[in-house]
């Protein structure tokens, strides 16, 4: 049949059939959220854990980019515990954690600091400059982003020397504020400068949960949401038990919760507190292995994960990414 025997469109057919209506009604809800997000950050944290899969890593990069393009400012922390502790593997090294953080040898941070900064992030930086030049790398080292103290971890209420690991004092948004003005997507690894001149003789740095490293930039940077992509559908009532996950909790709920969590999930929720205790509208626990799952909590009103919100926050759910 030449062009001009075509049958004539109906209306449906030439605005893609009827098929297509669900798209255009997705693109219609998300409306009100892109108005209420524009301008505003949203910091990511992307699990080790669910970063094993490449189609995963792929669609995280772009819902990264659809945040950006959508006019929203997203900062990236990565993971990276099983890669770490696979390259410690290779190398004869034993993996060693207490409270889940890892015990850290000057040995072991050099595997750390090149996994994290020269393995992982380099490749979601790549995969986000796939698009565009888009993407900067950067560790805490970088423009003193982040300086530590030494941090130890408890075990039956006594500190337990866990080595070159630490926790986040002092933010320096300087850098990464001027990184997203240029409307550049920050990749951060969760490396941080010591305090101390002691600790950084040599050229010491420490190793921060990347958990903590997200909540603590989520706070300087006034973000609106903080999003930590993980293995699980969400914080569950009754682990080991994965049947119920609590959709929602406030600070307090959290805090009256939190010494009776198991271990993968305290730095989380610990981030998650500390996010709302300081300025952050909600933070949230969300499938990683779930493809786009960062855009559902931000652009429509369905439940995802579990969301912390600061005490006294209304319940307008949809509001908070
Ligand atoms: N109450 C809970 N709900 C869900 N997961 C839990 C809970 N308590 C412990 N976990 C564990 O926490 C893990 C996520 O933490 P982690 O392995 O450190 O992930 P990531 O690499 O994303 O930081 C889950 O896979 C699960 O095994
Ligand atoms: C001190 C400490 O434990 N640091 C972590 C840093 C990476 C991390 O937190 O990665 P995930 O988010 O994938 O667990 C580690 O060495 O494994």
């Amino acid at each position: 049949m030449s062009a001009s025997e075509s049958p004539r469109p109906s209306g449906a057919d030439r605005c893609g059939g009827p098929a297509a209506l669900p798209k255009a009604r997705a693109l219609v809800e998300a409306l009100p959220w892109l108005a209420r997000h524009r301008g505003k950050t949203v910091v990511i944290k992307f699990g080790g854990n669910a970063m094993v899969d490449d189609g995963l890593k792929a669609a995280f990069a772009k819902d990264v980019l659809f945040l950006r393009h959508a006019g929203l400012h997203p900062v990236v922390v990565h993971g990276g515990g099983p890669q770490i502790s696979a390259q410690l593997r290779r190398l004869g090294l034993e993996s060693r954690f207490e409270g889940g953080l890892r015990v850290t040898t000057d040995e072991t941070m050099d595997v750390v600091r090149m996994v994290l900064a020269g393995q992982v992030q380099r490749e979601l930086v790549g995969l986000l400059n796939e698009h565009g030049p888009h993407a900067v790398g950067m560790t805490g080292e970088d423009a003193r982003l982040m300086t530590a103290v030494k941090r130890y971890a408890s075990a039956g209420g006594k500190p337990v020397d866990i080595g070159r690991v630490g926790e986040v004092v002092h933010v320096d948004t300087g850098a990464l504020r001027a990184l997203i003005a240029d409307g550049r997507i920050p990749v951060i690894s969760s490396i941080a400068r010591p305090l101390d001149d002691k600790d950084a003789a040599g050229g010491g740095v420490f190793n921060v949960n990347a958990d903590t490293a997200a909540a603590a930039l989520a706070a300087a940077l006034g973000a609106e949401a903080l999003l930590i992509l993980t293995d699980v559908a969400g914080l569950y009532a009754n682990w080991p038990h994965a049947d119920e996950v609590i959709p929602r909790l406030t600070a307090r709920e959290l805090t009256a919760l939190l010494p009776r969590l198991a271990s993968g999930m305290v730095p989380k929720m610990e981030g998650c507190l500390y996010a709302v205790t300081n300025g952050v509208r909600s933070a949230r626990i969300v499938d990683g292995r779930v493809k786009h799952s960062v855009l559902l909590p931000i652009f429509t009103d369905e439940d995802a994960g579990t969301v912390v919100v600061p005490d006294g926050a209304d319940g307008a759910e949809g509001a908070t990414a």
